[in-house]
């Protein structure tokens, strides 16, 4: 069945169905597109539309420059092909390729803030193909061409970089020269080996093959120490069957025929055709310290395990995230064109391609500082065997790569737009990166370092059963799905959700033999408050939340996360009567909120109604605590409709006292108040008042009552774009989250990623 196949991916398993469920839910796809200016009134749009368009578009007639100055032209790359090679899997179709293109447009967005369509186009005939693409130039500011086959590949990169003034870059030939150049620069290193001497076989002669054997000549590998195979077996001198000029240009002169020849005493073996074309013999029978490239996606020409199982001398790397050394060309489209972008490069060369190589190569020998050690799974990387290049998730990436390529393309004369202040650019660029996926990374990454029980306590949910087995599979602790077995069973087995494996487990409440001591654990703390015994009592049995409170207040699990079937108060009033606040703290709701790149966390958005000052103080206190454990600098705005003391009012007057409550107790973050919104967020407004405390854009925003912070959210939410996480419950003795009633699975993962995290 589909939903039982299992991929390995991002150090886990995931399943087809969920990979499915991924791609339809909600939207369906991976993108959409967002207006960047408002188009709510008349004046709108006369602006953006009939009469004010009118302007740009006599200016840009005039000078075609002004076209970076007015429309997205300048950040906007098209992602296109035509199906023809659409990963490893082969010529499946335009319309296949799609999920694959959409991919690869998130991951510029995501990676380097490059705005990205994807395009695919219906024809295998080359010229019709550069037909159409060559008349799209106005659109863009560059072109990424994708899984295109060779030799059709080179026939199109060629003719549309002679016929059109932006950059055209095939990202399987060029992308994957530069990250495998990159990692065997490092792997020929660790190995001491001298490139002029090593003996390098290239499995596939295909768009990524000849360009990766290309660069790697142009390196400084003498030709006559490389080999070429293709499905006929080694490229030779005189060869005529299934040859093409690109191949005929790396002909080998050598009386090796077979792949298993050409790798007999090899240095270095790059694999980039098809799942399992090495066998352990040829892995046996190459040189000691043999360097082992299996590039195929998404399955490898060999599996590392196996190659594991043959030698223990190897260095090996895969183009997948769930191995250690991921080549893929991942870890260079998005930051090529940053950088070819930002300095307007006409085209993208020879220069600017090795500069991003030995960029990457020289990433992976740096020292790797606290924050980026996150993105390793905690483990610090050190430069070796196991680490010869960057994952994708290093956030040093996004500074280094692209200053590397600018700077190429300035000094080789290809850029139209040069920058001067090449550190300001590298600084510039690291504000470019999506802090929330960083976050959510490193809470991730802690997590699956102390893995943690979490009870999902609506377990015949649907969504909490897909959230569970998603915590599962992402190897971040037990999951507890707290509900009735049978149905449980019977749900999982209608959704194809597989109960069974790894790292779940079911609770039944009703036959659980703790029921006594979660009864008379609650009946203890509720006597006093007119509850019986029998009332605690049908709380456990009947009531899930009030179960789940008890096993992570008893410590049978390590947090819970609930929300989907009760509402916020009503799941929140069931825990509180089964665990208190943290002892000197407040309990309190923040919530996330992420904006057009910007995080601020927003206090309280979930318990206090109408806070005191000695109240608004405390959660002043709770949110900056959580700022800084999710490794945010908390900088403190209190907020109120009033700056400074102006216009006066009561409600103010209690914000203005929480300041100076903080005043009084030291606290050791910034903060300061009573503000406006826009004085805690812009600078330009906040330097009217050159008293104020703050040293930056507040991070964190104490609102001065519930209903402000809840409003603010939600109208941020849908008017704003925003995406907001939580309110996450803070203050707490024991780790528990409450989502939304119509929370998603992936929404819950994070959700209770967060109470394994709080969990400690
Ligand atoms: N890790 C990464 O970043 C990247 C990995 N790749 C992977 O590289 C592979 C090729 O992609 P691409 O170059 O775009 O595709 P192409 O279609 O352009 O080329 C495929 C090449 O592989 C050869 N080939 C196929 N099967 C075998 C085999 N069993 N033994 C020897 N040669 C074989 C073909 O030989 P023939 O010429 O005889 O048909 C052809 O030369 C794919 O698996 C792809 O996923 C590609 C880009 C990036
Ligand atoms: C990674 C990639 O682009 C491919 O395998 O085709
Ligand atoms: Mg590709």
């Amino acid at each position: 069945m589909a939903n039982e196949r299992k991929a390995r991916a991002g150090g886990t398993a995931v399943t087809d169905q969920e990979a499915l469920d991924f791609h339809s839910q909600g939207r369906p796809g991976k993108l959409e597109i967002t207006p960047t200016k408002p188009m709510a009134t008349q004046r709108d749009l006369s602006l953006a539309y009939s009469p004010g368009v009118a302007v740009p578009v006599k200016a840009i007639a005039a000078d075609p420059a002004t076209a970076y100055d007015y429309t997205t032209r300048g950040n906007m790359v098209a992602v296109i092909s035509n199906g023809t090679a659409i990963l490893g899997l082969g010529n499946l179709g335009a319309l296949a390729s799609k999920p694959v293109m959409e991919g690869k447009s998130v991951l510029f967005k995501r990676f380097a803030d490059v705005d990205s369509i994807d395009l695919e186009v219906d024809t295998e005939d080359a010229d019709t193909f550069i037909n159409c693409v060559r008349y799209l130039g106005p659109s863009f500011g560059g072109i990424n061409l994708e899984d295109i086959k060779a030799p059709e590949c080179f026939i199109i990169e060629q003719k549309l970089r002679e016929i059109m003034d932006i950059p055209v870059f095939h990202d399987d030939q060029h992308g994957t020269a530069i990250i495998a150049t990159a990692g065997l620069i490092n792997a020929l290193e660790l190995t001491g080996r001298d490139l002029k001497t090593t003996r390098l076989v290239c499995n596939g002669a295909g768009a990524a093959a000849i360009a990766c054997v290309e660069l790697i000549k142009s390196l400084g590998f003498a030709p006559e120490n490389v080999i070429m195979c293709d499905t006929k077996g080694v490229i030779y001198q005189g060869r005529t069957e299934g040859m093409n000029q690109w191949k005929s240009a790396h002909a080998a002169k050598t009386d090796r025929r077979t792949l298993e020849e050409a790798m007999d005493g090899a240095d270095v073996v790059l694999g980039l055709s098809q799942k399992g074309a090495f066998s352990e013999a040829m892995i046996r029978s190459m040189a000691p310290r043999p360097i082992i490239f299996a590039m195929a996606n998404p399955d490898p020409e060999i599996t590392p395990e196996e190659v594991a199982s043959i030698r223990d001398d190897a260095i090996m790397a895969t183009g997948r995230s769930d191995y250690p050394n991921q080549v893929n060309n991942v870890l260079c489209f998005p930051y090529m064109f940053r950088g070819a972008l930002d300095v307007r490069a006409s085209t993208i060369n020879e220069e600017m391609k090795i500069a991003a190589a030995r960029a990457l190569a020289s990433l992976a020998k740096e020292d790797v500082p606290d924050d980026v050690a996150a993105a390793y799974q905690g483990n610090r990387p050190r430069f070796g065997a196991q680490y010869i290049i960057p994952v994708p998730f290093d956030p040093r990436l996004i500074s280094s790569i692209p200053v590397a390529v600018a700077k190429a393309a300035m000094e080789s004369g290809v850029a139209q737009k040069p920058i001067t202040d090449l550190a300001a650019y590298g600084h510039q660029l690291s504000m470019r990166r999506d802090p929330i996926a960083s976050t959510l990374a490193r809470i991730y990454e802690r997590v699956r370092l102390a893995p943690k029980r979490i009870v999902f306590t609506e377990g015949e949910e649907v969504p909490m059963m897909r959230s569970a087995l998603a915590y599962a599979n992402q190897k971040l602790g037990t999951a507890l799905l707290l509900g009735r077995e049978d149905r449980m069973r019977e749900t999982a087995a209608r959704e194809g959700i597989d109960l069974d494996r790894p790292g779940i487990k079911l609770v039944n409440a009703r036959i659980s033999d703790r029921t006594g001591a979660y009864t008379d654990y609650l009946y203890a703390r509720l006597q006093r408050e007119g509850y019986l015994f029998r009332d605690a009592q049908r709380l456990i049995n009947n009531d899930r939340n009030h179960f789940a409170a008890c096993m992570v207040a008893l410590g049978d699990a390590d947090g819970m996360v609930t929300g989907i079937t009760r509402n916020y108060s009503t799941a929140l009033d069931d825990v509180r009567r089964c665990i208190d606040a943290k002892p000197g703290h407040r309990v309190i709701g923040v919530s996330i909120a992420l904006c057009r790149g910007r995080t601020v966390l927003v206090a309280d958005t979930a318990v206090h109604d109408m806070p005191s000052s000695e109240e608004l103080a405390d959660i002043a206190v709770e949110a900056a605590g959580l700022a800084r454990r999710l490794g945010y600098v908390p900088r403190v705005a209190m907020l109120a409709y009033s700056t400074f003391g102006h216009p006066q009012g009561e409600r103010s007057e209690r914000v203005r006292e929480a300041v100076k409550i903080l005043d009084r107790r030291r606290v050791d973050f910034e903060y300061d108040g009573e503000m406006a919104a826009d004085v805690a967020l812009n600078m330009k407004v906040m330097e009217q008042y050159p008293f104020c405390r703050l040293s930056g854009p507040a991070t964190v925003l104490v609102m001065p009552a519930f209903h402000s912070a809840s409003i603010s959210t939600k109208m941020l939410q849908e008017l704003g774009g925003a995406t907001i996480i939580g309110p996450l419950l803070v203050g707490l003795d024991k780790s528990v989250q409450i989502v939304s009633l119509t929370a998603k699975d992936s929404e819950i993962v994070n959700m209770a990623a967060l109470a394994a995290y709080n969990a400690g």
